[in-house]
């Protein structure tokens, strides 16, 4: 067991009581090695039918499973196609309960290095925004990694405090998440390095951070909207004291019964001699000797709304499902006895403007916008006509593919770039929103739908980083490789999952691929490679020889 500090100890024999020496006995059991599937990417049948691994589901998430830790599933090229998400069971529960639907606008606050937003991400299945950030800029790049592994091509990926965004982004999400910066006493078994900083920085210190984030992300939050806090600490002081303190500075935040599993806690309503909010009871905690997690903290919250408009039970909607079973549990125990309403949509009117370069981070505050995507007012109150005038404009542009019109409109290319372009695009069986296509440099992207304004705002990432215009070659990017379906590029080269060829091609060898291309003499050029109809990336075909294109910072 690690030498866990006394005060550490004096608390959790506090809360436990009588759990204390189950708990305690726990710190030399066996750690829990979890994976969570990528729903963007596969449904759970394909994935059990094609993993090499020891399975064994996750009783309380619907796309999770143990393994064995002698499987090794990070060595796997499924791992190199972003198959799946490795993650300790407790910590996939979050994102589980918030209850994402694809088209919402969701925030994922403190996001590195992405264990709830790749989650958060799939289940939006790339309709909707994902605004990612994290305040650590080296953390935030390993986030963005992830993301692009994922093939999320609807994020928007940030590096700033949060009290910047909520000034930019006020009641603007449906759905937020806040996995908050805390002392980490859940991780004291899985990495007894933790110790030595929670010694350093304890529950005092992270509490204090809490609360400023905790209310700052509220602000961002529609009415109706749903927000989860969770920690993967222990301290009341950072978990239901920090719930309390909201719920007194921000009167229209509520907590509400999440989907529940037969071994969560509940939340604390006292410690000591402090009484925390009622409510308190309706969060959840995991505690490592009563199930197979190494510990969490997780409260549901909702934004109430005044008089806005009832969700009707015909009106399948994103926040239903908490609703429902709220509503469930209230009639069942509670006695509380709310009504919620929920409004659909912010009176938000948006321009998007963009940086020039990619990766400097910076949005120049004061530039001329260079992309103005109409200025499209989102607003219940527009009027009706303007609406469906939008829709069909709309319809129009998304019938339109890259063509050769298009890309003659692209006055920053060359000829010979645009031939290029358009030579790759040719064997790309997707049709585009060309409205939301940017070229920004030498780079190419494709933006999220939903309207937004990221003036003055760092970030790593907007959009789908598609390829990159060099001087006269056009060269698809990696993460464009990973945001693709099989189906998606009519030249694949598909290797067996245990093709000891995949292993070089992710060491960035050439291969010989004769085989695979069955004589085809004509073929060359562009190829998604693929594991067992998984794309990994891309490379080019010369000779029957395959030039690998897996890129240099990408390679095992
Ligand atoms: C518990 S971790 C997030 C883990 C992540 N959600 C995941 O599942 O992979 C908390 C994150 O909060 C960030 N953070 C630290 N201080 C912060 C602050 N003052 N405001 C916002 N985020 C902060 C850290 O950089 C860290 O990445």
């Amino acid at each position: 067991m690690a030498d866990l500090p006394q005060s550490f100890l004096d608390s959790m024999k506090e809360i436990l009581g009588e759990d204390y020496e189950a708990f305690l006995t726990g710190f030399d059991g066996q750690r829990q090695y979890g994976l969570r599937v990528n729903t963007l990417k596969m449904n759970l049948e394909e994935f059990e039918r094609i993993a090499p691994f020891h399975l064994k589901k996750v009783p309380w998430i619907s796309n999770g499973y143990f393994y064995n830790a002698e499987d090794v599933p990070a060595k796997h090229p499924f791992y190199s196609a972003g198959l799946y998400y490795l993650q300790e069971p407790s910590a996939m529960t979050p994102a589980s309960r918030l209850k994402v639907q694809p088209g919402e606008r969701v925030l994922d606050l403190c996001a590195a290095p992405g264990g709830k937003a790749t989650e958060l991400g799939a289940a939006l299945q790339g309709e909707g925004l994902l605004v990612a950030n994290d305040i650590n800029t080296a953390r935030a790049k390993a986030l963005l990694r992830n993301l692009e592994l994922f093939g999320i091509s609807n994020s928007f990926v940030t590096n700033e405090p949060p009290h910047v965004l909520a000034e930019r982004f006020p009641e603007f999400f449906h759905k937020i998440m806040v996995d908050a910066p805390c002392s980490g006493e859940g991780m004291f078994r899985k990495n007894p390095a933790v110790v030595d900083s929670w010694k350093e920085k304890g529950p005092e210190y992270f509490s204090k951070l809490q609360r400023e984030i905790i209310v700052q992300a509220a602000d961002m939050l529609l009415p109706g909207g749903m927000m989860f806090y969770s920690t993967c600490t222990f301290s009341p002081l950072e978990n239901e004291k920090t719930i309390t303190h909201l719920l007194k500075e921000r009167p229209d935040m509520e907590v509400v019964p999440m989907e529940d599993y037969e071994n969560f806690a509940e939340g604390l309503t006292s410690y000591k001699d402090e009484a925390f909010d009622e409510s308190c009871k309706l969060c959840r905690r995991i505690w490592p000797h009563k199930m197979s997690g190494e510990g969490h903290f997780m409260a549901l919250l909702h934004k109430k709304s005044g008089a806005e408009q009832e969700i009707k039970s015909d009106e399948q909607d994103s926040v239903m499902q908490n609703i429902n079973y709220l509503q469930a549990e209230n009639s069942k125990e509670s006695g509380l006895n709310r009504t919620f309403h929920m409004n659909q949509e912010a009176n938000t009117s948006e321009i998007l403007n963009r940086d020039k370069k990619e990766n400097t981070i910076k949005y120049q505050q004061d530039a001329e916008p260079v992309f103005d995507r109409k200025n499209i007012e989102i607003s219940q109150k527009s009027d009706e006509k303007a609406s469906k005038k939008s829709k069909k404009a709309k319809k129009k542009q998304q019938t339109e593919t890259l063509s050769s019109v298009w890309w003659e409109k692209c006055k920053s290319l060359s000829k010979e770039q645009k031939a290029a372009a358009e030579d790759f695009f040719a064997h790309v069986n997707i049709a585009y929103d060309v409205g939301r296509i940017d070229v920004r440099g030498d780079n190419l992207y494709y933006l999220p739908e939903p309207q937004y304004d990221g003036r003055g705002l760092h970030f790593l990432r907007n959009g789908l980083f598609m390829g990159e215009f060099k001087k006269k070659r056009f060269e698809p990017s990696q993460p464009f490789a990973l945001a693709l379906r099989a189906q998606d590029f009519d030249q694949v080269l598909d290797f067996p999952a245990d093709d000891e060829r995949l292993q070089r091609y992710l060491r960035g060898e050439t291969l010989d691929v004769s085989d695979l291309i069955n004589g085809e003499k004509k073929r060359k050029g562009w190829q998604l490679v693929m594991a067992a109809g998984h794309p990994l990336g891309f490379g080019k075909l010369v000779n029957n020889n395959l030039k690998n294109k897996y890129p240099a910072g990408w390679r095992k």
